[in-house]
């Protein structure tokens, strides 16, 4: 049994290969950039007014004769005197000529004249030719969570397709006599299924869309099968249950049946003690331990962060915050604990049915308050890490 740190070593650790695509960026959103963009154009590309008002040639007089219109998206020419005017509209090309665009607020106009009431700087009100970024700057760089702001900005530079990390195919393989599904009245020795609608969720929320679900019996050679076939279409695999040390625990002799190696197994933690993790070639499986509320715990703390490195994260671990507890809890196991927890205003309060079978009151959590295998009480006021499963794709 290894103690959680050293599990979370081997995480860190695992070297990913860089699965890339190029994907048209109305489909980017939430991926990682796998590239670095440069400015393909300046930003404006020409001198923008920012304003709708007036152009002109800065000069000590106020008052000016409108000569020419300049609409946005025109292209023209125009020329422009000392003591003249053109008019002007946001986002329209300022003529050459013209350093200064005065906002029509601060003018008042008497046929084609004007006068200016409140006169600006020189220089006011005209975005200058790469203002935002210059040709050829570095304006994004990989690694980058592409959010609606940072599309905007590539579909801003006209740029159509970027470099993405693949999100990893995932499949789960259910294993377990005893799951029915839902829908008919159970059956006696029976449970309802709900790992696999659960995980399925959680990686939904990850924003892994297409997950494929495999059953297996309780014997060596369907499990075996079944990974085999799982395997077949997964970068990622999840397996729930099976990996305890039963009699129809078949899961861990199968997988070193397919060749998969293991990367540890058990670690010094409640809920999720019996959990598995290998690899073979670049794909990755977890065998998760059958209580769903050890399978989420695992999935947070170990999966989660596995997914997001394989997507390209850099910074993949759910984030742990400090909070003061108004629990008193005691620690007799000498594992570090998961505890179900509800995290508001900086106080967490450690809630009931912390059993691993349940998820009750897992329903109501938003944190994990992690306890220290070496912490044998939490006293209330007592300062206390939390995993925060809130923020869980940043
Ligand atoms: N003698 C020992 N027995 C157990 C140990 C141990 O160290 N020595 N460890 C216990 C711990 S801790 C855990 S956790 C469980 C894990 O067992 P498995 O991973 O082999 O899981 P199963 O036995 O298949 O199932 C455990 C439990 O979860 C229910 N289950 C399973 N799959 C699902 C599902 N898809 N949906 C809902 N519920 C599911 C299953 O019916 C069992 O009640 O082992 C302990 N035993
Ligand atoms: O590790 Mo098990 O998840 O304690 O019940």
């Amino acid at each position: 049994m290894i103690p959680v740190e050293h599990a979370l070593h081997i995480i860190d650790g695992t070297v990913v290969a860089e699965h890339i695509k190029k994907v048209k960026i109305a489909k980017s959103l939430g991926y990682i950039l796998a590239e670095d963009i440069s400015a393909p154009i300046n930003m404006p590309s020409f001198r923008q007014s920012a304003m709708d008002g007036y152009a002109i040639i800065w000069s000590d007089s106020t008052h000016y004769t409108v000569t020419e219109e300049a609409q946005a998206g025109d292209a023209k020419h125009i020329p422009l005197q000392a003591f003249e005017a053109v008019r002007i509209f946001t986002g329209a090309k300022v003529p050459d000529d013209a350093d200064t665009v005065v906002m029509q607020e601060h003018v008042t106009k008497q046929d084609n004249s004007i006068t200016i009431t409140k006169m600006p700087n020189k220089g006011s009100n005209v975005r200058p030719v790469g203002e935002q970024v210059s040709t050829g700057d570095l304006v994004l760089k990989k690694g980058l969570k592409l959010n609606e702001a940072a599309i905007g900005f590539l579909a801003g530079l006209g740029i159509k397709t970027v470099a993405v990390f693949k999100t990893p195919k995932v499949s789960i393989l259910v294993t377990g006599n005893e799951l029915q599904k839902q829908g008919k009245p159970l059956k006696e020795g029976a449970i309802y299924e709900s790992n696999s609608v659960m995980l399925k969720m959680a990686l939904h929320r990850f924003g892994i869309k297409h997950v494929k679900v495999f059953h297996t019996k309780d014997t060596l050679k369907a499990t075996k099968k079944s990974i085999k076939n799982a395997l077949a279409y997964s970068d990622v695999l999840l397996i729930s249950g099976g990996i305890s040390v039963g009699d129809y625990d078949f899961v861990k002799e199968a997988l070193g049946k397919n060749d998969v190696d293991e990367l540890f197994y058990k670690i010094n933690q409640k809920p999720g003690k019996p959990l598995w993790f290998g690899k073979k070639d670049q794909q990755f499986v977890f065998a998760l331990p059958g209580n769903p509320a050890s399978a989420l715990s695992c999935f947070y703390v170990y999966v989660l962060p596995l997914l997001k490195k394989c997507s390209g994260y850099s910074d993949y671990h759910l984030p742990r915050i400090q909070a003061k507890s108004d629990t008193e809890f005691k620690n007799t196991s000498g594992k570090t604990l998961f505890l179900k927890a509800c995290l508001k205003d900086g106080t967490v309060s450690i809630l009931p049915s912390q059993q691993s079978s349940m998820l009750n009151t897992f329903a109501t959590s938003n944190v994990l308050l992690m306890v220290p295998e070496d912490v044998e009480i939490i006293k209330k006021q007592d300062i206390v890490t939390c995993i925060n499963l809130e923020s869980y794709g940043n």
